[in-house]
């Protein structure tokens, strides 16, 4: 293992991510849902962030735009993960990362909210593939889910 690259995330950290996903895709709106539920259910007050959430008469698990923010954090954190062990660093495109972060800052997204989401994410990950789940498959993907949020973070700024 060559620590010098990828800030450590090796090959097969990589392919953990890779392989949970792929055995997840499938499923992924129910998953999506569940992992929002899920951590609503820890951070209620987190709802409130959501502008389509408060303006919204239908029940939160009937709320057809729940699903995509959660398949994003799936995908997104997933291809961090590739990028991670190709590159050593999380190479959403700039543009997109500058929008991501004024968005979260814009919606008042803060560290705890951060925080909750990736237990929630792990959760979520274990109960999906109990039979793949390992201590190291949950490293890689609290590695790249962390790398990719402190990416997000460092443009948490107000847009120009
Ligand atoms: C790795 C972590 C995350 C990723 C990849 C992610 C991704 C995204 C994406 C792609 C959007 C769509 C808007 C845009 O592209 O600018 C978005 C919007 C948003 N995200 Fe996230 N997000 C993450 C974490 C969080 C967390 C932890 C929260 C709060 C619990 C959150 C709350 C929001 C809110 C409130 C919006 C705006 C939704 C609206 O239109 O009302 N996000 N996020």
């Amino acid at each position: 293992m060559d620590a010098s690259k990828g800030k450590g995330f090796t090959e097969d950290q990589e392919a953990l991510v890779v392989k949970s996903w792929s055995a997840m895709k499938k499923n992924s709106g129910e998953l999506g849902l569940k992992f929002f539920l899920k951590i609503f259910e820890i951070a209620p007050s987190a709802q409130k962030l959501f502008s389509f959430l408060r303006d919204s008469k239908v029940p939160l698990e009937e709320n057809p735009k729940l699903k995509p923010h959660a398949i994003s954090v799936f995908v997104m954190t997933c291809e961090s993960a590739v990028q991670l062990r190709k590159a050593g660093k999380v190479t959403v495109r700039e543009s997109n990362l500058k929008r991501l972060g004024a968005t979260h800052f814009k919606y008042g997204v803060v560290d705890e909210h951060f925080e909750v989401t990736k237990f929630a994410l792990l959760e979520t990950i274990k109960e999906a593939v109990p039979e793949m789940w390992s201590p190291a498959m949950k490293s890689a993907w609290g590695e790249a889910y962390d790398q990719l949020v402190a990416a997000i973070k460092a443009e948490m700024k107000p847009s120009a």
